[in-house]
């Protein structure tokens, strides 16, 4: 069988050249083009890839999606900053290129992703909820995609059950002492030397709290979920927001 013909934007980030080596490394995957910021995005084409795993930045990424997604090429996103704008914007090209799918996954560890999950069900049990991420100070956006990703549902959650707002009696606050709004939930970004990726989603209830913690250790905790990313996005047309709907969570 012919291998799946992939290539990787940003390869020399910090995820982008571990995503590189797992490419390598997968038997039913060839690497055809490892680019960086500078290099020809037409180089796509002209290596035939099928898929493009992008880990680039929040201002590179829309022009890398506009191309892949003028040429066919099907793409596994692992880069921050979607807003609805943006959003519109990729499903009105994507309307386009009806044959080509595109996966977002605001976070490729299975650890993260269940701790979504675990956020989103027992959001509505809680009066209080709160996230705090935690990365190394190179990280270029706050709060994270996954932070961002994890309020939204929560808060959908909650306005699913009818929950009341939460209670938080702050009359004076030092700007930005509460973290940031999402959809009602506030959330913390801390930036510190030694961290990688880390997150906790904080619920309280009458008496009670749960505290629910994932740690990204290292850049391959996200391999596992790029090569899956590439392996099904290649059929699965259209847009895909988050790697939850490749694995079989019920
Ligand atoms: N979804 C997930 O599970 C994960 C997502 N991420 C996200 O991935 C993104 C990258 O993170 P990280 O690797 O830490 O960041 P880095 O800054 O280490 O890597 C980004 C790389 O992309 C390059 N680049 C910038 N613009 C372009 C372009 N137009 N074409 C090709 N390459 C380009 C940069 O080059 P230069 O240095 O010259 O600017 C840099 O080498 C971030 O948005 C981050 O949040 C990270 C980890 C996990
Ligand atoms: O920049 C990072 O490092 C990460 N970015 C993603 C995010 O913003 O959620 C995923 C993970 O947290 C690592």
């Amino acid at each position: 069988m012919s291998k799946l013909r992939v290539a990787v934007l940003g390869a020399k980030g910090r995820i982008g050249s571990e995503a590189v080596r797992a490419v390598e490394a997968a038997d039913d995957l060839e690497l055809v083009a490892a680019l960086g910021r500078g290099d020809r995005l037409e180089t796509l084409a002209d290596t035939g890839a099928q898929a493009v795993v992008e880990l680039t930045t929040p201002a590179s990424v829309m022009g890398n999606l506009d191309f892949c997604l003028r040429h066919g090429i099907h793409a596994v996103v692992g880069t921050t900053g979607w807003t609805d704008e943006r959003l519109a914007q990729l499903t009105a090209w994507l309307d386009n290129a009806p044959e080509t799918g595109v996966l977002i996954a605001p976070n490729f560890s299975i650890g993260a992703v269940l701790t979504m999950k675990f956020a989103e069900q027992a959001a509505r049990y809680f009066e209080s909820a709160e996230v705090v991420e935690l990365h190394h100070p190179n990280k270029v956006d706050a709060p994270s995609g996954t932070a961002t990703r994890t309020a939204q549902l929560i808060a959908a959650a909650r306005a699913k059950a009818g929950s009341a707002p939460q209670p938080d009696a702050t009359a004076t606050a030092l700007d930005g002492a509460r973290g940031a709004d999402v959809d009602g939930v506030p959330v913390h970004a801390i930036r510190l030397r030694g961290l990688l990726a880390h997150q906790e989603v904080l619920l309280g209830g009458e008496g009670e709290t749960l505290t629910i913690r994932h740690d990204s250790l290292h850049h391959s905790s996200f391999m596992p979920g790029i090569l899956l990313g590439v392996r099904r996005v290649v059929s699965t047309p259209g847009l895909t927001f988050g790697l939850e709907h490749f694995l079989d969570l019920n």
